[in-house]
């Protein structure tokens, strides 16, 4: 077990926000939390910057009063703060302003680590466990948290006036959804989205001799109405040069960057590498997210793809405009469990009815391995399938995928 350390003693003021600027509380009156994480922020954006030293002594260690007094001399005027340690407080504030409307849509996954661990109340301490706050809940989370800081500093070398800029010199993008479409009638089976992928968390290295271009073409004479091209280096050994090689060889399949999006600028920078789709993932991004981003979208020509897990993602991703194409990913990504009932169970009911009526294409994701598997999704009501490691792992993806039909769906 950790250690615990006892931080200091609190008082009213830095346990209740609102009216702790207000003037001197009885000491030892705290709050306790049953469940601290997702924690309410203890103060509103609203209030001023007025705010007290439990909270400051979280980011700004200079600031931490030991023991707070039992006047208000352990709080710190707002003059004496200077205006960079602010607006790391602002940021703090919003940081957790947004994780508590993520957590209010049931989405368990945190943006990045709390930047101080959270604290116990236990009698008139405050009590910290190190590394607490601190430890992804699960691969995702693991992901998004190093997704983060990748993109700051990715940012800083493309800064988004630049990428705009540069959109006025890219071609066109391709037409999606109307080639998941034309696909579908055409063979009267899903519609394929093949994956380029080198390797995953769950798999490790699918293909020692990989070829990017080479896997995208072979797809593409064997049916793919559509490729996806993983660009996470880190988890996945992708890039954007791969995505860009791909775009640039002659490939004509329209290609879906398969990244974790966390901000717009990543929607941007996929479109100037080459994308004409993009996933966003509803386990990660909050309702608004997904509908400004998927705005975005829209305005640069992108399909977004939005990706759900469960049926509370479904619910949510359901009421929200402008959604066109929804992926439904059986993968567990807590335990790496791929059931490819998910699939099915998401889209039973009256699920699957307002789906039809909004003429959503469904895409069903990962663990399809067979002639079965693809007849199981359809039947379930997908048009679509994505396929990553079934095909990616044939010394030939292109009969890999008349394999996978159970025939061919080149012509
Ligand atoms: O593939 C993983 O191990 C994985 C782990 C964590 C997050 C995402 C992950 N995969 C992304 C995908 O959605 C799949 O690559 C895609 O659906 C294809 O799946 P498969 O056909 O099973 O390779």
């Amino acid at each position: 077990m950790d250690s615990v350390m006892p931080l200091r003693t609190t008082t009213a003021a830095t346990a209740t926000a609102a009216s702790a600027a207000a003037t001197v509380r009885p000491r030892f009156s705290f709050q306790l939390l049953a469940n601290p994480r997702p924690r309410k922020p203890a103060f509103s954006l609203s209030v001023p910057t007025t705010i007290f030293t439990t909270h400051r002594a979280r980011i700004l260690p200079q600031f931490t009063p030991v023991r707070a007094q039992e006047d208000n001399s352990a709080l710190v005027s707002e003059s004496t703060i200077p205006e960079g340690d602010a607006l790391k407080i602002k940021e703090w504030e919003v940081e957790r302003f947004q994780d508590e409307i993520a957590a209010s849509q049931g989405i368990k996954i945190r943006r990045r680590p709390t930047t101080g661990p959270p604290l116990h109340y236990v009698g008139p301490f405050e009590f910290r466990m190190q590394n607490e706050g601190n430890t992804p809940i699960n691969i995702l989370e693991e992901i998004i948290w190093y997704k983060d800081k990748e993109v700051s500093q990715m940012k800083e070398k493309k800064p988004l006036l630049l990428l705009k800029k540069l959109l006025s010199s890219v071609p066109p993008t391709r037409d999606f959804l109307g080639a998941l479409r034309e696909s579908y009638s055409r063979t009267g089976l899903p519609a394929l989205i093949a994956e380029v992928k080198k390797a995953s968390p769950s798999r490790g290295v699918l293909r020692e001799n990989f070829n990017p271009v080479e896997i995208a073409k072979a797809y593409e004479r064997g049916g793919a109405a559509c490729l996806s091209v993983l660009t996470d280096q880190k988890y996945f050994q992708g890039s954007f040069e791969n995505l860009e090689a791909i775009r640039n060889a002659g490939v004509e399949c329209p290609l879906l960057c398969k990244e974790f999006v966390i901000e717009a600028w990543q929607i941007y920078y996929a479109r100037v590498k080459g994308a004409d789709a993009i996933l966003l993932i509803a386990a990660v991004l909050p309702n608004l997210d997904i509908q400004y981003m998927i705005k975005i979208c829209k305005l640069l020509g992108l399909t977004a793809l939005v990706e759900v897990h469960d049926e509370r993602e479904m619910d949510r991703v359901l009421g929200i405009d402008g959604v066109e194409l929804i992926g439904i990913n059986n993968r567990d990504l807590g335990t790496f469990k791929v059931d490819i009932s998910n699939t099915k169970k998401l889209l039973e009911g009256e699920r699957g009815e307002r789906i039809r009526e909004k003429g959503i294409i469904v895409v069903g994701e990962s663990g399809l391995f067979t002639p079965a598997d693809i007849g199981y999704v359809q039947e379930a009501g997908v048009k679509a399938v994505l396929v990553g490691e079934s095909l990616v792992k044939q010394e030939d993806p292109a009969k890999g995928i008349s394999g996978l039909f159970g025939k061919d769906i080149s012509c």
